[in-house]
């Protein structure tokens, strides 16, 4: 009986030794693995820690990198200081991703013509909520298909179309802006955010959603949802999935999400369905076709609907993530541009004296701007370049290089993020003398041939350029000449300095875009 009892703690002994063996064994074979796995991973990535030792940045830190120097809700302020103390192209770590940031003209026209540099980076993907993966956002493959069918449908004719669109919604906006005459001080943003997205519903989409004079919540929604995917992309701890998905904030981003697209979707199906009408009389009536398109202008998204039937067989999801990115890109970067317009001319009244009598000379007191006005308001187009070179409302854009990327004195390698700080080029003093003074005379033809061409880039440049650049040109003219004809601009702002930004899609001055208002006699 003893014996048993020995032999049977003897061997409960063994198996106890055997099991932790066992395990012992284990753990030995995964801190085996790790180590090899953490060895080929930092071998595979070594081009770049070799890259990144040769060029200039702050301090990194193990695992973070400068994720303390610039991750917060003040990046924008951080990322424009750093740019000021290194030199370009200067290399920051947000924990394993290595960034360059780019503020010199003759690096930028390298990477923004390159194709191993075409790719958006991935830190942007949280806004794609919004954009669905439009130009703005798309993979290159995606991008070159779309890009191509695309572009021709900004061409000059159908702009000229919709300076007329232009027009009233200025003379709309002229109206509501009687609201704050005499007042003092209003944030003028409000009114002409709600100008712009109803300018690029009619001409993007061909609908009307009167913004201005109505309340309107997909305004809020897009707000809103842009509100959360810059705290993701800002915030550290919201950046993994996982960890966000976790927070109530996922839900509602799901639910404006949904909203979002059902608005656009049910446009894009009606609009197509509408066309396929169309067709299928036309083919009964061919006349009726004709009877009902002299002089009607189309909309984007007709447009593209048109091509589409025509053979470039856009799904429906695609022509509205087309749409999604017009809206966007179109209505905030426009809407804040003319905003700031507004405060330079409000600062500089000798400068708004000049544009109002450009005005009245070439459109006089009281018509509607037509697109042959627009040619001649060169003062004004001087200004609103002068705006964008101070303000330029995508003040930085991002990049992932495919390939390594030679600039002149630097490789820039495979693996690695670009980012081109538009705001630090357009105000650095090294190009821009003076730079903080709003001169238009800068852009004088004259002064413009002294300069790199890649020294003033607020629509970026290069094939993967602002699609809707002369749209936003010609939406911009319009829109000032019409409230600079009827009002007297002031504002509580001194100094371009005095003016702090901060960043999410646009740039926004902290404090708002203040602005007060008198009736011209
Ligand atoms: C003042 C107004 C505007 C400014 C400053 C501006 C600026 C820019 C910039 C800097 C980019 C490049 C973004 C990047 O590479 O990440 C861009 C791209 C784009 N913009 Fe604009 N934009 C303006 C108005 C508009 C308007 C009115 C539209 C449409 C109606 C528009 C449509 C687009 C599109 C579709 C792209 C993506 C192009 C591509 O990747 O192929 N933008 N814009």
């Amino acid at each position: 009986m003893k014996e048993t009892t020995t032999g049977i703690l003897k061997e409960s002994k063994l198996a106890e030794t055997l099991t932790q063996n066992i395990y012992v064994t284990l753990v030995f074979i995964l801190i085996f693995n790790f180590i090899v796995w953490y060895g080929q991973y930092h071998w595979r990535r070594r081009k770049l820690y070799v890259a990144a030792a040769k060029a200039n940045g702050p301090l990194a830190l193990p695992f973070v990198g400068n994720a303390f120097d610039l991750v917060g809700s003040n990046f924008f302020s951080r990322a424009m200081k750093i740019a000021t103390v290194y030199k370009s192209p200067l290399r920051v770590w947000l924990g394993q991703k290595l960034i360059f940031v780019v503020t010199r003209p003759d690096e930028v026209e390298i990477i923004v013509n390159s194709p191993c540099s075409l790719e958006k980076d991935d830190v942007i993907q949280p806004i794609d909520v919004i954009l669905n993966n439009g130009l703005l956002t798309a993979a290159v493959p995606k991008w070159k298909r779309h890009r191509k069918i695309i572009m021709p449908t900004f061409n000059q004719k159908v702009l000229n179309g919709f300076i007329e669109i232009f027009a009233e919604q200025s003379e709309i906006l002229a109206k509501q802006l009687e609201n704050e005459v005499g007042k003092g001080t209003f944030d003028v943003i409000h009114y002409v955010r709600r100008c712009t997205l109803d300018i690029i519903c009619e001409t993007a989409m061909g609908v009307t959603v009167n913004a201005q004079t109505t309340d309107v919540v997909y305004m809020e929604w897009i707000s809103r949802a842009l509100e959360i995917a810059f705290l993701r992309m800002y915030v550290v701890w919201y950046k993994p999935d996982f960890i966000f998905n976790l927070t109530p904030l996922k839900k509602e981003l799901d639910d404006l999400e949904r909203k979002l697209r059902n608005f656009t979707n049910s446009v894009v199906k009606q609009k197509r369905a509408a066309y396929q009408k169309k067709m299928k009389e036309a083919r009964e009536r061919p006349e009726a076709l004709l009877e009902e398109d002299s002089g009607k202008r189309n909309s984007f998204l007709q447009q593209l609907i048109e091509l589409s039937e025509k053979g470039a067989n856009f799904t429906d999801e695609e022509l509205g993530g087309e749409v999604d990115t017009f809206m966007n890109a179109g209505s905030e970067t426009t809407g804040s541009m003319s905003s700031f317009a507004f405060i330079m001319l409000a600062m500089f009244p000798e400068i708004q004296d000049k544009v109002y009598e450009e005005v009245i000379k070439v459109v006089g007191p009281d018509r509607l701007i037509e697109y042959t006005d627009l040619g001649k308001l060169v003062y004004l187009e001087r200004v609103i370049k002068e705006a964008l070179r101070l303000f330029p409302a995508g003040a930085l854009i991002t990049r992932s290089v495919a390939k390594d990327l030679q600039l002149k004195n630097y490789t820039i390698p495979a693996g690695s993020s670009i980012i081109i700080l538009i705001i630090g080029l357009h105000t650095s003093s090294e190009f821009w003398p003076d730079p903080m003074k709003f001169d238009p005379d800068r852009f004088l033809s004259e002064e413009v041939s002294k300069r790199h061409p890649y020294s003033w880039i607020p629509f970026s440049s290069g094939p993967r350029n602002c699609a809707g650049l002369k749209f936003a040109m010609q939406a911009m003219k319009t829109l000032i000449a019409t409230i600079v004809r009827k009002y007297r601009l002031s504002t509580e702002y001194k100094t371009i300095e005095e003016i702090k930004l901060r960043c999410d899609f646009v740039i926004k001055p902290v404090e708002g875009y203040k602005l007060a208002l008198e009736l011209r006699e």
